[in-house]
């Protein structure tokens, strides 16, 4: 897919932005604090409807305003599409051709994005909740309805932590507990099984490039670890029972502390490198080339998925990489994905590699060609 032209309103230091985006690579340089990451994240916000670095929509907000825009539009397969996503303290609008969508979950997909930024080294060495947002954001994009299952999910575990919290063993509701339960084991298998797919898939994907950049010296292997053993189930009704069981199991200790213990909200991912934790035992270098292999499968694995390659958003990190990775990364993108690079200066930047590219500046919220 392209993104012919994207429309700022009120968005961060962005008053008003107007910007043709015509390029296969858009450069955007700049001093530190002008606007550069606003406008990465702008696009990102568009396809995902949430930002990549935080969860408060009103921050986006510009400081004197009451909602912000944003629009873009995208050439994809079967045509062009115009997205349009306002945010206010009400919450959000999100339209496709000027129709408004009921649910936020049906836009989402209608851009499709792979965001790299330096943050992005927390996904092999962070905790285990930034793995999870990025599964989550990650799979919500491809997955039709995934991103329902977990807003479903997510409302019964609060509603079970909130009883959990004044219940104790012997005055718990066993026959309200048991809804509460059916109803996680429910939603929470949906999300398990996409889950397991994902990191399938997305492990063929990595394991090939991190192999082609570290010039096969290195193997990488993504594991899934749920917080219940879901190896072996054939299908989702053992699933169930398995989740339902460990919930039993765990009942008089959940009540205890509180806090539901068992679901997907727990569940995590590990990277090894030649049969040894990342996470534990990886250098600096090798956790940022798992990271970076990890982003270059999920643009092959959106690609395998809708049948087009998403666009690639790229903060700040190519000074970061060495000739090897940054010809690497170039030569995955160059004339199939649609980029968008921004940097504080184009001497780390091998421009003598990209074709059709076109340098912007960025000052104060303003962008020139
Ligand atoms: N809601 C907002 N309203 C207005 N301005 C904002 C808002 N949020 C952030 N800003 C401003 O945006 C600027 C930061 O922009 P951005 O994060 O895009 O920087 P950058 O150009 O990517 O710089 P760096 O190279 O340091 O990452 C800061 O000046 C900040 O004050």
């Amino acid at each position: 897919m392209f993104l012919n032209s994207i429309q700022l309103q009120h968005y961060r230091n962005y008053e008003q932005l107007e910007l043709r985006t015509d390029s296969q690579v858009n450069l955007f340089v700049g001093p530190n604090a002008q606007g550069k990451t606003n406008l990465l994240e702008a696009i990102f916000v568009l396809a995902l409807t949430k930002s990549h670095r935080t969860s408060k929509d009103k921050e986006l907000i510009g400081w004197q305003s009451q909602d912000a825009r944003i629009r873009g539009e995208v050439d994809k397969r079967y045509g062009t599409v115009t997205l349009d996503l306002t945010l206010s303290g009400q919450g959000k609008k999100a339209k496709i051709n000027g129709l408004e969508q009921r649910k936020l979950s049906d836009f989402v997909g209608s851009l499709n994005v792979v965001m790299f930024a330096p943050e992005d080294l927390e996904i092999v060495k962070g905790t285990p909740g930034i793995r999870r947002r990025f599964l989550d954001m990650e799979i919500g994009q491809v997955q039709p309805g995934y991103l329902h299952s977990l807003g479903q999910y997510s409302k019964v575990l609060v509603q079970r932590n909130n009883y959990l919290k004044t219940a104790t063993p012997g005055s718990v509701n066993q026959a309200m507990l048991d809804i509460w339960n059916m109803q996680l084991a429910e939603y929470g298998v949906k999300i398990i099984k996409k889950r397991e797919n994902f990191i399938h898939k997305l492990q063929r994907w990595a394991q090939q490039i991190h192999a082609g950049i570290t010039g096969g010296t290195e193997e990488l292997t993504i594991v899934y670890r749920p917080s219940f053993e879901t190896e072996d189930a054939k299908d989702e009704s053992v699933l169930f029972d398995r989740f339902m069981i460990k919930l039993t199991q765990v009942k008089d200790q959940e009540l205890r502390r509180g806090v539901t213990l068992v679901g997907p909200h727990r569940d995590d991912i590990a990277f090894f490198i030649n049969g040894k934790e990342a996470q534990v035992y990886g250098s600096q270098g090798q956790q940022r080339t798992a990271a970076l292999s990890l982003k270059l499968a999920e643009i092959e694995l959106i690609h395998e998925e809708i049948g087009e390659y998403p666009l690639l958003l790229l903060d700040d990190v190519l000074s970061e990489l060495d000739q090897n990775r940054q010809t690497q990364l170039i030569e995955t993108f160059q004339n199939k994905v649609q980029t968008f690079v921004t940097t504080t200066g184009l001497e780390s930047v091998n421009i003598a590699k990209l074709h059709d590219s076109r340098i912007y500046q960025v000052r104060d919220g303003q962008v020139v060609r």
